[in-house]
């Protein structure tokens, strides 16, 4: 790590020193604080820095600093200038330790669904998420969304969105709005050539993207998450293709038949229930003696039907899941639904209760139903219960409990690979 020359500013008629060292900006205020110590901020949440000369020349320092466990607050601090000519080249050089290989003042094109989640999208943009931007010297174009049919539904949007004009795509919703986006980009003529980033702010349901890329805690956190589209570097996700009847849409996380798409779906008058609706609505199926026959279709390479996922404990922390030396069985490649069949493909008929694939491992928090998942590994995880092999109780038990930590995969009545 290297250290940056220090600058001497002014604060009130005292002169301090800014230095950035090891990644943390620190300096001494002339007024103590409570415990005496210097502030001293990491580079990671340093907003922007810039020469101010409304009044007298002075720099200003945008930051977040910590609010509690799950929230950052903006905070700004100002000094006059001393030497302006090497407090140019100083926050020259300190702004780009803050963004390393990110763009600094990005433009952006947001999308907030005002009926995502228990509705408070607009709300979080306005109060919570603006401000960072600000802050940051980002800007934006804002399109409220509307439902489909609408002149402002999201995919329809970005189905004519000049593309070229914004650094990211951001979304203040939860994933429906995120799936909208990607299936209207990839029914565009240029799809192939996309490139343009998707950063997501949660303001919805479940939000399982954001807490995949952020974790747990912090993927429901909007400050963080506003954090992470200013300063995120892009990273690849394989999305599927999914044929039901004529219609071919674009799957990026999960694909869900069953009871726990059937608990999503019945309970969409109750999102201020939040998180709880996706459990109140599956217990309600399971018990509901429903049948969900199902004919899935899935393509597999010949050569490969089954393959071990090993190394995953390079990709996940062992103290999130302690499962070294115990790999598990994956089926390859993208699949379809209902559609006609092409030979080479393997054909999953079953009456169960879950049939869910996916490519992230959260599907809401608290909810890692797909430990090993990984974002760009081509693979799909598929995990099915059948309604011949586990009990009701038995199920309710992997929703409720096991899904919290993904144990559910060490289960012997999930075990089996295909028939
Ligand atoms: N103005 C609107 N009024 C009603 N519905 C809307 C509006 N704008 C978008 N929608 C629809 O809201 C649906 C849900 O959006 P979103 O994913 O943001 O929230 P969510 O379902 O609560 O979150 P999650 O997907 O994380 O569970 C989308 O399918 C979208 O078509």
């Amino acid at each position: 790590m290297s250290a940056i020359v220090s600058l001497q500013v002014k604060n009130g008629n005292k002169n301090i020193n800014l230095s950035l060292i090891d990644d943390k900006l620190s300096f001494e205020l002339n007024m103590k604080s409570a415990n005496n110590n210097p502030i001293s901020i990491p580079a990671r949440n340093i907003l922007y820095i810039a020469l101010d000369k409304t009044k007298d020349t002075c720099i200003r320092i945008n930051v977040l600093v910590p609010k509690d466990k799950l929230t950052l607050k903006l905070k700004e601090f100002s000094f006059q200038v001393i030497d302006e000519e090497s407090t140019q080249s100083w926050i020259k050089a300190v702004n780009s330790t803050a963004y390393k290989d990110a763009k600094q003042a990005k433009h952006f094109k947001v999308f907030v669904n005002p009926f995502g989640g228990s509705g408070k999208a607009v709300k979080i943009f306005n109060q919570s998420v603006k401000p960072i931007f600000d802050a940051a010297g980002c800007t934006y174009d804002v399109t409220m969304t509307e439902f489909s049919n609408h002149a402002n539904n999201a995919k329809e949007v970005v189905k004519n969105l000049n593309l070229k004009a914004y650094d990211a795509i951001v979304t203040v919703s939860g994933d429906g709005i995120i799936h909208e986006i990607i299936n209207g980009l990839l029914s565009r003529d240029d799809a192939l050539e996309i490139d343009i980033p998707i950063g997501t702010i949660p303001a919805g349901s479940g939000n399982a993207l954001s807490i995949c890329l952020l974790g747990n805690d912090h993927g429901v956190s909007v400050t963080h998450a506003t954090l992470n589209v200013i300063k995120g570097v892009p990273m690849k996700i394989d999305t599927c293709s999914v044929t039901q009847g004529n219609e071919k849409y674009f799957a990026f996380m999960t694909l869900n038949y069953g009871i726990l798409a059937d608990g999503d779906i019945s309970t969409d008058h109750l999102r201020w229930m939040k998180n709880f609706r996706f459990f109140l609505g599956t217990v309600q199926a399971l018990f509901g003696n429903r049948n969900y026959d199902c004919e899935l279709a899935m393509k597999i390479a010949e050569d490969n039907i089954v393959r071990i996922k090993q190394n995953y404990n390079e990709v996940y922390d062992s103290s999130i899941l302690d499962m070294k030396d115990k790999p598990r069985t994956l089926i390859n490649k993208y699949g379809t639904v209902n559609d006609p069949i092409p030979r080479g493909w393997t054909i999953l008929n079953d009456d169960g209760y879950i049939f869910y694939a996916s490519k992230v491992p959260w599907v809401t928090r608290n909810n890692m139903v797909f430990p090993f998942a990984l974002p760009s590994d081509g693979l799909i995880d598929l995990m099915m219960i059948k309604r011949n092999k586990v009990s009701k109780i038995k199920v309710a038990n992997i929703c409720s409990e096991a899904f919290e930590n993904g144990s559910h995969v060490n289960m012997k009545e999930l075990k089996s690979t295909p028939d």
